[in-house]
């Protein structure tokens, strides 16, 4: 492990609900492996995004704005190991660096929390939704055009602070991520996954590692959640074939059904006006070609002016 000591150093960033899931990874591990605690550290890195709170996440722009600083750790041994939401991850890592376990995933869907109305159907014409999400924000155009969408950036106590204090009428949040950070309590709606698919990756934890550290994946192992890992690796590589950027709104969803995969996607213009789905199924033993697949047929149905057309 790092430093030649014995204790696994975790790497995680330092929002509330970042702390939370890297505080599972531990519990987990302890339990797992009947470590003591003490011989897992949490090592909180602050990383550009986190850094960053005065502007909006596409303005900044890039990839691994969240994850940078974490991977420059991993890569120089100063942490054996990172606990991420896999939903922020990436599509492509950095050499020498992958995603070494899933935990298995909790509800991937959007939770709705409503001040005016407790549900997106019954808000007020006019009503100002809260959220710096673009695919939330473009779901919540397409189903509610006549509502007013705001940027909302901050970590999830950040946000529904901004709620109490009238900014918006309503917010949208992950349930996963509520209920991690035990704030259930504050959601009015739990939205249908037809209405508001959820993001890829959404409600799964995830662990990054480096490749071919045979001491670390044997740690992970026994955290490792397989249908969720095919799950998640369908909607990466449907993310990966739609070159998804901060700048897309994309939705995308697969779940493991014996030995099938239904898997479920989205693309919508940020206004919210035009969108695309795909619904398709293939085998459970290759996930890649099944996500792959449907990002190719949504990205040529779509035609390259739609992803122009606002960047
Ligand atoms: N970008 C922030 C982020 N990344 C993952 C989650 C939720 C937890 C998860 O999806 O596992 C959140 C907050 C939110 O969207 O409400």
């Amino acid at each position: 492990m790092a430093q030649g000591s014995e204790t696994v150093r975790i790497g995680t960033r330092g929002s509330p609900l970042a702390l939370a899931q890297a505080h599972e990874v531990r519990d987990r591990l302890v339990a797992a492996h009947g470590m003591a605690p003490e011989a897992i550290e949490i090592v909180v890195i602050s990383t550009k995004g986190d850094r960053v709170q005065d502007r909006e996440l596409k303005e900044i722009g890039g990839k691994g704005l969240f994850t940078e600083e974490i991977e420059a750790q991993l890569l120089s041994g100063d942490i054996d190991l990172a606990v991420h939401s896999s939903k922020d991850m990436p599509t492509k890592l950095p050499e020498g660096l992958a995603l070494t376990a899933f935990l298995e995933r909790e509800d991937p869907r959007d939770a709705f929390i409503g001040k005016a109305a407790p549900t997106l159907d019954a808000l007020p014409r006019g009503a100002i939704v809260g959220t710096s999400s673009l695919r939330r924000q473009a779901l919540v155009r397409r189903a509610r055009p006549d509502v007013e969408v705001v940027g909302f950036r901050g970590n999830v106590q950040t946000r529904l602070k901004k709620l109490e204090d009238g900014v918006a009428h309503a917010t949208l949040l992950a349930n996963a991520g509520l209920r991690r950070l035990g704030m259930a309590d504050v959601i009015t709606d739990l939205i249908a996954m037809d209405v508001f698919p959820p993001a890829p990756g959404q409600g799964a934890i995830c662990i990054e590692g480096r490749t071919g550290d045979t001491r670390t994946d044997a740690l992970v192992a026994p955290l490792k959640h397989i249908a969720t890992e095919t799950a998640l690796t369908c909607e990466r590589a449907f993310l990966a074939a739609l070159d998804g950027s901060c700048r897309t709104p994309i939705a995308g969803h697969a779940r493991i059904d014996g030995d099938t995969i239904d898997f479920f996607g989205t693309i919508l213009t940020p206004d919210g006006t035009v969108s695309h789905d795909i619904a398709s199924s293939g085998p459970a033993g290759d996930p890649e070609t099944l996500g792959r697949t449907a990002g190719d047929e949504l990205r040529a149905r779509a035609g390259a002016g739609f992803f122009e057309s606002w960047t």
